[in-house]
C-alpha cells in the first residue's frame, strides 16, 4: 500500500480529530494529514462490565467520542465535517481494563499490575464520514475498528515505580505509562503496532482509510462488519459496526437544546455553560489559595482543619472553610480519609502549587492574580477601544499601591512569574527535536536561565548564553545561584538595539507574541544577520490552529498581549522564511509551549 496517497484522498476535506490527546495529534500530523481538533465531550463512562471483550469498550467509547463531535459541530461550529475521527486507548491485563489513573496511588496500582508482565494494549478508532444532503439533514457512516498491542514490562522495584510516578508523566495515560517517553525504560518488548500503544494505530487508519477511498466495492460489501486485522495479517470483519445513522438537524437542535422552545436544556450543554460563567470564580479561588499559601501550609501540615487553617494564614475562619471547601471541589484539596473536617493537598496540588515543587507554577499563579487579573477586568474598555489596557491597570496600581512594593519589587514578581512558568515548559521545549549538532546556543529573553540550564541538563555537549535586559540580568540570582552550571552564561543587553552573541542555535520562548511587527521584524533580521548558513532558530510558542480555531489558551492569551499577536505555526513558518530560516520541523509538545525548529538557509 502507498500510504501517502491515502493519507491525500483527505485533502480539501473537513476532516476532524475528536480528541485531545497530543499523542494521537503529533501520529496524525506527522503523517501528513490536516485537521482540525475539536476534542470530544463524551464522558468516558460506559458500564464495562455490559462489554464481553475489552476491545468492545475502546470501540465503543472511541464512536461515542466521534459521534459526540460529529452531531456538535453543525450547531456549535456552524460547519459540518466531512469525516470525525476519534479513538480510545485501553491497557488490560488480568481482565482488567486499565485507562488513565486519577492520581498516584491508582497510578502505583496500575504500575505494579503490569511489572513483569504481557499485556495488550487495545485503540478502538472510530471515522465517522458525514453526508450533509440539500434539504438540511446529515447522513452519519461509522467505520469502527481496533488494534493490539502486546507489551511486556520488565519486574519493576518499588523505586523505580515510584520515581517514574513522581515523574508526573503516568497521570494522562492509559495503564499509566508513556511508552514514547519514560515509560520506555520499563518495557522489555513490544508485539505489534508501537504507535497504537502511544494512541493511533496509524497503520491500520491508513489501511482502513485505502478500503473507504481506494476500494469502494469491498467497503460496500463489508458495510456491515467493523474491518480489523487480526494477527495472521488478513482483514476479517468483526462486530457490526457501520451504520448509517439519519439525523435530521432540527432533531439534533432539539436534542442539543438549541431547538424549540419547549424542549429541555441538554445536560452537557448546560454543565458546558456553566463551566464557562464559573471559570473565573475558579480561577480567583486558585489565585486567593495561592496567594495565602495554603498550598504551602497543607503540605508541611497536613491534615488541619479550617480554624487552624484560618489562624495560620491570619484570615476568618468561616472565609477560609468556604474557600477550602471550593479547592476540594475543584480538585485541589481533598478531606483527610474518615475525617472530613480536615483538609490536605491532593497530588495536582502537590506537584504545581507548592511553592517549592520542582514544577511549582506559585510565582505564574501571582502573576496571573496580579497581571493578568486586572487586565481581564478591563476587557471590555479593550475590546471596546482595541488598546492594552496595561497601562491603565499600571496607573491604577501604581496609585494603589503601597510604598513596600516598589519597581524593583514589581520586577521580581514578574520575573518569577516568568521563571516558574519556564521551570514547567522549558524540558518539554528542550527536547522537542535532536539539537545534538549545536554546540553553542543564545537564548533571547532568556529571564531567570530557567529554560537554559534545561537546554544544557538534556543536551550536554551544548553551553548556553542567556541574553536580557541589564535590570533582569542584575536580579536573575534571587531565583537560580550564580555559577549553579558552569556551561549557562548570561549578557546584558537589548535585543532590539545591540549585537547579539554568536550562537550554533537561537532560542527563542515566549518573545515573537508579545511584539509588535516592527519589533518582531527588527529582532529576526538581527537574528539573521548573526547566524551563520546552518544555524538554528528555535521558536517557543503556543501554536493557534491555522483556522484559528484554537487551542484556547493561546486566544484567551490574546486579549491580554500589550502589543503583539497569536500566530499559527504556518504564520511562524512564513515569518522565519522572510528572514531567510527554513522551518524544518514542528512539534505540539504536549506541555504549554509548542517547538519549531528552522535553519538558517
Ligand atoms: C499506553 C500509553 C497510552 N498513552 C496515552 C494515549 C492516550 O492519549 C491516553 C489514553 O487516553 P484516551 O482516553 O484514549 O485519550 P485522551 O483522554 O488522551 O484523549 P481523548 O479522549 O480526547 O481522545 O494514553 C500514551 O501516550 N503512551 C502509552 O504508552
Amino acid at each position: 500500500m502507498v500510504l501517502n496517497p491515502v493519507i491525500s484522498k483527505l485533502a480539501g476535506k473537513l476532516v476532524v480529530l475528536a480528541s485531545a490527546s497530543p499523542r494521537r495529534q503529533e501520529i496524525l500530523r506527522n503523517a501528513g494529514l490536516r485537521f482540525e481538533v475539536v476534542p470530544s465531550w463524551f464522558k468516558e463512562t460506559l458500564d464495562k462490565g455490559l462489554f464481553k471483550a475489552p476491545y468492545e469498550y475502546a470501540v465503543e467509547t472511541a464512536k461515542q467520542k466521534a459521534l459526540e463531535v460529529a452531531r456538535r459541530m453543525p450547531f456549535k461550529h456552524l460547519k459540518t465535517p466531512d469525516i470525525v475521527i476519534g479513538a480510545d486507548t485501553i491497557v488490560t491485563v488480568n481482565s482488567m481494563i486499565l485507562e488513565k489513573p486519577v492520581d498516584k496511588q491508582d497510578a502505583y496500582r496500575m504500575l505494579s499490575s503490569l511489572s513483569g508482565k504481557e499485556h495488550s494494549v487495545f485503540t478502538g478508532v472510530a471515522i465517522v464520514l458525514c453526508h450533509e444532503k440539500d434539504n438540511q439533514e446529515v447522513d452519519y457512516q461509522m467505520i469502527a475498528f481496533y488494534e493490539e498491542t502486546k507489551v511486556k514490562f520488565a519486574d519493576l522495584s518499588e523505586d523505580m515505580l515510584w520515581e517514574y510516578i513522581n515523574s508526573g508523566e503516568p497521570m494522562d495515560k492509559a495503564g499509566g505509562y508513556g511508552i514514547q517517553a519514560l515509560g520506555g525504560m520499563l518495557v522489555e518488548y513490544v508485539h505489534g503496532d508501537f504507535l497504537n500503544v502511544v494512541g493511533f494505530p496509524l497503520n491500520h487508519f491508513c489501511k482502513q482509510l485505502d478500503i473507504i477511498y481506494n476500494h469502494s466495492s469491498s467497503f460496500a460489501v463489508e458495510k456491515k462488519g467493523i474491518m480489523s486485522k487480526h494477527n495472521d495479517g488478513e482483514f476479517k470483519s468483526q462486530n457490526c459496526e457501520n451504520v448509517i445513522i439519519q439525523l435530521n438537524r432540527q432533531q439534533e437542535g432539539e436534542q442539543s437544546g438549541t431547538g424549540t422552545r419547549d424542549s429541555k436544556p441538554n445536560k452537557q450543554d448546560l454543565e458546558r455553560i456553566c463551566e464557562l460563567m464559573d471559570g473565573f470564580k475558579a480561577s480567583k479561588a486558585l489565585f486567593t489559595a495561592s496567594r495565602f499559601c495554603v498550598f504551602d501550609l497543607l503540605h508541611n501540615k497536613p491534615g488541619l482543619d479550617a480554624a487552624r487553617v484560618a489562624e495560620e494564614i491570619k484570615a476568618s475562619v468561616k472565609g477560609t472553610e468556604c474557600l477550602l471547601e471550593a479547592c476540594v471541589s475543584l480538585g485541589l484539596s481533598r478531606h483527610k480519609k474518615k475525617e472530613e473536617s480536615l483538609f490536605e493537598n491532593t497530588d495536582l496540588a502537590t506537584s504545581f502549587l507548592r511553592s517549592d515543587a520542582p514544577f511549582s507554577l506559585h510565582g505564574y499563579i501571582r502573576h496571573c492574580n496580579e497581571t493578568l487579573w486586572p487586565l481581564f477586568s478591563h476587557l471590555e474598555s479593550a475590546v471596546h477601544e482595541g488598546v492594552s489596557q496595561h497601562e491603565k491597570v499600571k496607573r491604577h496600581k501604581e496609585r494603589c499601591q503601597d510604598s513596600v512594593c516598589s519597581s524593583q519589587e514589581l520586577k521580581l514578581r514578574f520575573m518569577s512569574g516568568m521563571h516558574s512558568f519556564a521551570k514547567v515548559t522549558a524540558a518539554a521545549v528542550a527536547t522537542a527535536f535532536d539539537l545534538s549538532r549545536f554546540k553553542t546556543a543564545c537564548d533571547l529573553g532568556g529571564c531567570t536561565g530557567a529554560m537554559a540550564y534545561e537546554f544544557t541538563k538534556a543536551h550536554p555537549g551544548m553551553s548556553v548564553t542567556v541574553f536580557d535586559l541589564p535590570a533582569v540580568i542584575e536580579m536573575r540570582e534571587h531565583f537560580l545561584p550564580a555559577n549553579s552550571d558552569k556551561k549557562v552564561s548570561f549578557v546584558a543587553g537589548d535585543f532590539l538595539k545591540e549585537d547579539l552573541p554568536k550562537a550554533d542555535l537561537y532560542i527563542l520562548a515566549r518573545v515573537l507574541h508579545d511584539l509588535t511587527d516592527e519589533k518582531l521584524h527588527i529582532l529576526l533580521r538581527k537574528i539573521a544577520e548573526s547566524a551563520s548558513p546552518g544555524c538554528g532558530l528555535l521558536l517557543s510558542e503556543i501554536f493557534l490552529d491555522d483556522d484559528r480555531g484554537g487551542p484556547s489558551r493561546g486566544l484567551l492569551q490574546a486579549l491580554s498581549l500589550s502589543e503583539g499577536k497569536q500566530r499559527s505555526a504556518s504564520e511562524y513558518r512564513l515569518l522565519l522564511e522572510r528572514h531567510g530560516f527554513i522551518t524544518a520541523h514542528f512539534r505540539h509538545t504536549g506541555n504549554l509551549l509548542d517547538a519549531m525548529l528552522s535553519v538558517k538557509a
